[in-house]
């Protein structure tokens, strides 16, 4: 309401002294030790190292036992870039969120920091004399170019390139990737080199050498930066009267919890972290700092494993091992992807046609790509490779069966037929009749978007919803998306009772694809003790207490900090107790 530019600006400061006051109590109560945003619990002495492995190159392990939810790194970034999108409303050092009063930088002007103390850090100054780097050229190269400057800065000469394949010890992709690609490295090396020397330093040589070098270093780059992301959630900010607009509709409460990517870093150390898609260990951010914690108990020598993006319960195996080709130029070796598991089969199976069968029946695709999986290594024992197969809360037996003979223990896959029982499935007229359920479930998601639910709009999703159940397994992700939809779509018209009931129903199904502890199904409970506490139902204390643990599990005494709605959702389960 407040009419004049300097009215408003003092609202905004107020506002942000307010916001970090309450910033600063919330991180005191998640742990009383901890000193505002500071890194306090350093890891417990555990000591990783290096080691090699067969199908992946070098890999980090510990010689001793990692009890669960260990810190077992931090680290601060060798150099980082803010991404284009977060340009206007994140710090340019930090990556943090930027306040009413922002700093530029001293000479151009144009990135925006949060403080003298960011300013001063900076690592952008050397791309300010000129055209604007951050602003024309890709992110990866203009980590590339911070890299480059800050070696030479180290090296004290700043004549030649310095062969970063040493100096940073990073695996390199080139060999590895399609001709386009390589081109595209070549032509951004020349570049770079011709923007170092305009801006930065005139007497660097630009020659075959320090060409090959920079190629080479942008190809460490694709596979070893890392993302920074910062949690978001439309929950956060409107904290206060977020119930009441819940009851009313307003609030796009069952929207997702998503991870938003803020930033691109090198970290030398964390780059001997090998991929896997069932990870043992879990990786975020405070500011610029990179911890690591362990998600399970890993026996010592364990290789220690985080996710590149993809992940069992996620998608299919045959997505993840596209993405994975595509984007960091491997073939997975991981347990995920060699061993046949039961999320992978049904993620995107059919049911049988037996109405008494829990098989599931998949798509020549899928099967393939099952089928290429060693399946069983033959000197696992039966007792452990059962285990093996049980990772995630579906019993294979339920959905396959399994012939275990003394040999080798090994699953019949053949597409359109039911791995358990054998009937045969006509999977082409069944794709159809899904691919037109989710015709009315997407117009529904579109509703969703243009807060437009009318009540046909509904009946046809649910019409869909029946659609998919009788069609897909079980345990298929579409059908938890659908439910989630339609939870979302009874949140707008203010249904809580099917909006819970759907949202239950969904998390029921991801708890058989990711397990029932991963930190999916703790952000998914906050959807549905969200709902919960609207409709004043008490079992939104037990789901809170079990968010809880998982989101401790992942982010140990940071989670208030990383999810500030968590403190929210605890506080109200307080509530709902006295
Ligand atoms: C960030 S580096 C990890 C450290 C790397 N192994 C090394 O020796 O420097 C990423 C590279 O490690 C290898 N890698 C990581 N995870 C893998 C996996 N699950 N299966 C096969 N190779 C993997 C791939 O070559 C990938 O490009």
């Amino acid at each position: 309401m407040e009419p004049s530019l300097g009215g408003k600006k003092q609202i905004e400061n107020e506002l942000d002294i307010l916001a970090r006051h309450h910033e600063n109590k919330s991180a005191k109560s998640v742990h009383k030790s901890q000193k505002s945003v500071g890194i306090p619990d350093v890891p417990q002495q555990i000591k990783l190292h290096c080691v090699k492995t067969p199908d992946k190159g070098r890999g980090m392990a510990s010689k001793f036992d990692i009890p669960q939810a260990s810190l077992i790194h931090i680290e601060e970034p060798y150099a980082v870039v803010i991404l284009k999108h977060c340009r206007e409303t994140h710090c340019h050092y930090c990556l943090n969120e930027l306040p009413a009063d922002t700093i530029p930088c001293i000479s151009c002007s144009l990135p925006l920091y949060c403080s003298q103390h960011c300013q001063v850090r900076a690592e952008h100054k050397h791309e300010c004399q000129g055209v604007h780097w951050p602003a024309i050229l890709p992110s990866d190269v203009v980590l590339a170019g911070r890299v480059v400057v800050k070696s030479l800065e180290q090296k004290g000469q700043f004549t030649e390139v310095p062969n970063l394949l040493e100096t940073l010890g990073l695996c390199e992709s080139y060999s590895k990737m399609l001709p386009e690609s390589k081109l595209e490295l070549h032509i951004y090396s020349i570049v770079l080199l011709f923007c170092l020397q305009h801006s930065y330093c005139s007497e660097l040589s630009i020659n075959g050498d320090s060409t090959s070098l920079i190629v080479i270093l942008l190809s460490q780059i694709r596979v070893n930066s890392m993302a920074i992301v910062r949690m978001k959630s439309s929950y956060f900010y409107d904290q206060q009267d977020w119930l009441q607009k819940f009851s009313s509709g307003e609030a796009e409460a069952a929207s997702s919890v998503e991870q938003v990517r803020v930033g691109q870093a090198i970290y030398k150390a964390a780059s001997l972290f090998n991929h896997s898609c069932q990870p043992n260990i879990h990786a975020y951010f405070i500011s610029r700092s990179l911890l690591i914690r362990a998600t399970e108990f890993v026996a010592g020598g364990c290789p220690l494993e985080l996710s590149y993006g993809p992940q069992v319960g996620q998608w299919d195996c045959k997505d993840r091992l596209r993405f994975l080709e595509e984007g960091y130029f491997f073939q997975c070796w991981c347990r995920g992807c060699s061993q046949v598991n039961a999320s992978d089969l049904v993620i995107s199976g059919f049911c049988c046609v037996n109405p008494n069968c829990s098989g599931v029946v998949l798509d020549n695709l899928v099967a393939n790509c099952e089928k290429q999986k060693p399946k069983i290594p033959e000197t696992i024992s039966i007792d452990s490779h059962l285990q093996v197969l049980d990772l995630n809360d579906i019993h294979i037996k339920e959905v396959a069966h399994i012939s275990l003979d003394e040999t080798r223990n090994c699953l019949r896959i053949d597409s359109g037929y039911c791995l358990k029982c054998g009937s045969y499935c006509n999977l082409a007229s069944r794709s159809e009749a899904v691919k037109r359920a989710w015709v009315h479930l997407r117009r529904l998601q579109d509703s969703i978007a243009s807060k437009d639910i009318c009540s046909t709009r509904l009946s046809d999703a649910l019409r869909s919803l029946g659609l998919l159940r009788s069609t897909l397994h079980a345990y298929n992700k579409g059908i938890a998306e659908a439910e989630d939809n339609l939870a979302k779509a009874f949140c707008f018209t203010g249904d809580l009772q099917p909006a819970r009931d759907h949202c239950k129903a969904s998390i029921e199904i991801l708890e058989k694809l990711y397990g029932p502890n991963h930190i999916v199904i703790g952000q998914e409970l906050v959807k549905l003790s969200s709902i919960q506490l609207t409709m004043g139902d008490c079992t939104a204390v037990d789901n809170i207490s079990r968010l809880s643990v998982i989101f401790s599990k992942y982010y140990g005494p940071h989670a208030g900090i990383i999810f500030p709605y968590l403190l929210f959702l605890e506080k109200e389960s307080c509530h709902i107790i006295h």
